[in-house]
């Protein structure tokens, strides 16, 4: 065994013996060597690394890392660009809303309201490849014909966080930013935990620590009643048997959201979306896809619950949904705290926003038969074990007496605009990305 082996492990405790100089030569010789080589290996991995071409979006070569990319942002017009999109028109005590999320499906619907009801926004995104981001650009276009600026950056950068918030005293922030899709969870875990959690803890971490501190109202999701039995579910109802990590996270949100409140005075209310859906939707939702197969001559896969069970979801259309988040936004009270101190008890709430009359997904795509005047080729299938419960129903008495929430749309009326939107859209330029 050569003596350099006989080197301890842990640092501090090395001393050096007294040894021949024929010891001390080899020991340089190799020291000597090592260095050498070690000069030589990291040259080359410099010569390498500066040779290969700057990767512009890492989210195409890893998902899980998708919302990892840096973004520019600062300088004197971009704050212009975002005092002026965060400018409040209208006389009667309008407020200033940071939308996470903007450039998404409900995002983008949320912002444009505030805006024409004369609030100030300024919409954040990271633009992830989630699905198709020309989607979310074309959203963009529309917010910004309409002088919404969406700020570019992902929420669990604290410090691009910040410096929003000392450029703008948001008194709101409408979260809607997530890893949404239950079934994409089994293939890209990470990114839930990324977005869902990390990213909201980095939001609320800088809410706490604003001054003012703003009232915070997010995304939660139906996917918390999880495999319940009793229907219409209620928010009395118990929610600790998610059935996908997507709503394991949106869980964890809420209990994140009751800590915030509880230590720091944060105003929180969390939104239990059910299923929702209209134009400007998310391609990744079966009535998207149905629709683009249905006209493609594809089949499709309807899903059933044990023993041929109807699946059935309660589809909210996005304008209901919308009211539901403007009437929340509104009887948001202020947060409590400042200076990350917590001065009082502050306002911690949670509503389900549904549309009370589930439909089974087959009668969803009977309307789009009907709608698109097409016959789909439907393939009824077990039900996978992915994430998806059988069924979806709300009770939304508690949002109709306290936000003042009443849907309005049902399914065939909401699925009627969607595939007018959707014909419109996927014609002249975007018609390649319906293929
Ligand atoms: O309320 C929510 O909190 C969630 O709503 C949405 O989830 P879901 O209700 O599962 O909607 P969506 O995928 O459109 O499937 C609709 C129906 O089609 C069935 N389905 C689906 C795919 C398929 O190939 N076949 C099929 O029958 C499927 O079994 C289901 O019965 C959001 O995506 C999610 O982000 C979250 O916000």
């Amino acid at each position: 065994m050569s003596r350099l082996d006989d080197i301890p492990s842990s640092p501090g405790k090395f001393k050096m013996e007294k040894s021949s100089y024929l010891h001390r030569l080899r020991f340089q010789s190799s020291l000597t060597k090592f260095a050498f080589f070690s000069f030589f290996i990291l040259c080359l991995i410099s010569i390498l690394f500066l040779r290969s071409p700057p990767s512009v979006n890492p989210s195409q070569s890893d998902p899980s890392r998708r919302s990892l990319r840096t973004y520019s942002y600062g300088g004197p017009a971009w704050e212009k660009r975002l005092r002026a999109s965060a400018k409040i028109r209208s006389s009667n005590n309008g407020i200033t809303v940071l939308v996470t999320g903007a450039a998404g499906f409900v995002g983008t619907h949320v912002s444009s309201a505030l805006k024409r009801r004369g609030d100030g926004v300024i919409g954040l995104d990271n633009f992830n490849d989630y699905y198709d981001p020309s989607l979310k650009r074309a959203r963009q276009a529309l917010l910004e014909r309409s002088g919404i600026f969406i700020v570019e950056g992902d929420i669990n950068d604290a410090e691009l966080l910040r410096k929003l918030f000392k450029i703008v005293p948001f008194t709101h922030v409408m979260h809607l930013a997530a890893q949404a899709g239950v079934r994409y969870a089994m293939e890209n875990p990470s990114s839930y935990v990324h977005s869902n959690i990390a990213g909201l803890v980095n939001l609320l971490e800088i809410c706490k620590s604003a001054n003012p501190q703003p009232a915070i109202v997010w995304a939660s999701s139906s996917s918390v009643y999880g495999l319940n039995t009793k229907v219409p579910f209620s928010e009395k109802d118990r929610t600790d048997q998610p059935a996908s990590l997507y709503a394991a996270t949106k869980k964890a949100g809420e209990e994140i959201a009751h800590t915030y409140n509880h230590i720091y005075g944060l105003s929180l209310t969390g939104l239990r979306f059910f299923t929702v859906y209209g134009p400007w939707g998310r391609p990744d939702m079966a009535y998207f896809f149905f629709t683009k197969d249905i006209l493609k001559g594809k089949p499709i896969s309807i899903f059933e619950s044990a023993n041929h069970g109807t699946v059935a979801r309660d589809f909210t259309y996005i304008d209901d949904i919308v009211k539901g988040c403007l009437g929340a936004l509104d009887t948001a009270e202020k947060s409590t705290g400042s200076g990350g101190k917590k001065r009082g008890p502050a306002q911690l709430r949670v509503y389900n926003l549904g549309n009370t009359s589930p439909v089974p997904v087959s009668d969803l795509v009977s309307i789009l038969e009907r709608q698109l005047k097409v016959k789909a080729k439907r393939n009824l299938i077990k039900m996978p074990r992915n994430g998806d419960v059988p069924f979806t129903h709300a009770n939304i008495s508690l949002a109709q007496r306290e936000l003042g929430y009443k849907p309005t749309t049902d399914l065939q009326t909401g699925l009627k605009k969607f595939v007018r939107w959707y014909l419109s859209y996927y014609s002249g330029e975007n018609i390649a990305a319906a293929r």
